[in-house]
């Protein structure tokens, strides 16, 4: 598949709202408020940016214009009935105005709060998401010998339902509530329990406890994209009812220079950022593991190449033609991709949420940030 590379930014605002949509006696019907914030992924074209490596500031930029009239504001006031959804939209709007618009715009989202949100894509779909969290205990009964995981452990384990559905022209996609609803038979299951005790999850890996979500939810939740479930703060596996999805994320505490950002420009200096670098695999289960590739063995193969990078002068790595997120992430993916030929993404972010997404395969679900 040919490479697809999305310029991604995200900004914060301050805002209060009543969502008066809502049914009656809805807690969020009351004035109330929230730190939002706004994500948006662009396909840039080149040339775009002020200068060749400033993509991802002047994208940051752009996407905090766009907001300016939402920080510290009553939402009601600008937007008729701020749901995330009519957020997005708005700020969509906004972003693609003529004049100064950003082109190949493919994604607007709003984080409400660090567990819930909505995508909303080009084709005016709404990728509604939740995240829960349960605590439980685990041990893997395919792993070899002496693998640490093969012991009982336990977890702060966390799941992301994602749903998508053609939103029109309505205000509200997925209820967060109905959700919520769908998750809870299985949230009074999972939580304080030893996972391997439930029927159907005998070896329970990311994988297979993605896929037992999946088919316990799909048929009464129809709109369910993707199951996220997150075995460590920094590994977990998707599954949409065909693919299994891992992903394995690393930070990278960096300096580089923009050498073709203008004379006088700060980011001409030398200056550095705490990089967060996620590696996506796609690949048949393995049967007798009960999982695609093993988070621990992504790592150890991806070291090498996360020696040359983790506290390093990135601007004094060969073969990177700027020292932007998009160059970073093309170096990478042409030298892990023989040591790890399911990579199929690379996700590089420098500041929360703003960055490069590089995917050559199917690209799977968005993850907050
Ligand atoms: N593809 C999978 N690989 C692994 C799974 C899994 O379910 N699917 N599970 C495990 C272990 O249960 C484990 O608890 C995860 O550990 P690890 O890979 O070490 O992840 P960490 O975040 O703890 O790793 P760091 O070394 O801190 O980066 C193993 N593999």
């Amino acid at each position: 598949m040919p490479d697809h590379l999305l310029h991604v930014a995200a900004a914060g605002f301050e805002s209060a709202c009543r969502i008066d949509v809502l049914p009656e006696g809805h807690r969020s019907r009351r004035l109330h408020g929230h730190s939002f914030l706004a994500k948006v992924r662009a396909r840039l074209p080149q040339g775009w940016a002020s200068f060749p490596g400033g993509e991802v500031d002047d994208l940051r930029a752009r996407l905090s214009e766009a907001i300016a009239p939402l920080d510290y504001a009553l939402l009601n006031e600008r937007v008729a009935h701020p749901t995330d959804e009519n957020l997005a939209r708005w700020i969509r709007g906004r972003l693609a105005a003529a004049g100064r618009g950003v082109p190949g715009l493919e994604q607007v989202g709003i984080q409400s709060t660090l567990h819930s949100g909505v995508d909303l894509d080009a084709k005016d779909h709404a990728h509604v998401w939740r995240r829960y969290v349960f605590e439980a205990a685990h041990q893997l009964t395919g792993v070899p010998a002496g693998h640490k995981c093969g012991r009982m452990h336990g977890h702060g384990f966390e799941v992301i339902l994602h749903a998508d559905q053609d939103l029109g022209a309505r205000d509200l996609g997925i209820d967060y509530d109905h959700l919520d609803a769908c998750w809870a038979p299985i949230h009074a299951q999972f939580h304080h329990a030893c996972l391997n005790d439930i029927p159907g999850l005998e070896n329970p890996t990311s994988e297979i406890i993605g896929a037992w979500i999946w088919e316990r939810l799909k048929p009464r939740l129809p709109e369910l994209s993707w199951v996220t479930v997150y075995e460590t703060a920094t590994c977990g596996a998707h599954y949409d009812g065909r693919h299994y999805r891992i992903w394995k994320e690393l930070s990278l505490d960096s300096s580089l220079r923009l050498r073709r950002a203008p004379e006088g420009d700060p980011r001409r200096r030398i200056h550095g950022h705490t990089y967060n670098l996620r590696l996506h695999l796609c690949a048949p289960l393995d049967e007798v593991r009960g999982w695609t590739v093993d988070f621990g063995d992504v790592k150890a193969l991806f070291d090498p190449i996360f020696r040359d990078l983790d506290h390093q002068p990135l601007h004094e790595l060969q073969g990177v033609e700027d020292n932007d997120p998009a160059s970073l992430a093309k170096w990478i993916r042409d030298r892990a991709l023989p040591a790890l030929p399911a990579l199929d993404r690379i996700d590089l972010y420098e500041t929360r949420g703003s960055g490069a997404i590089l995917s050559w395969g199917e690209e799977g679900p968005a993850l907050p940030v």
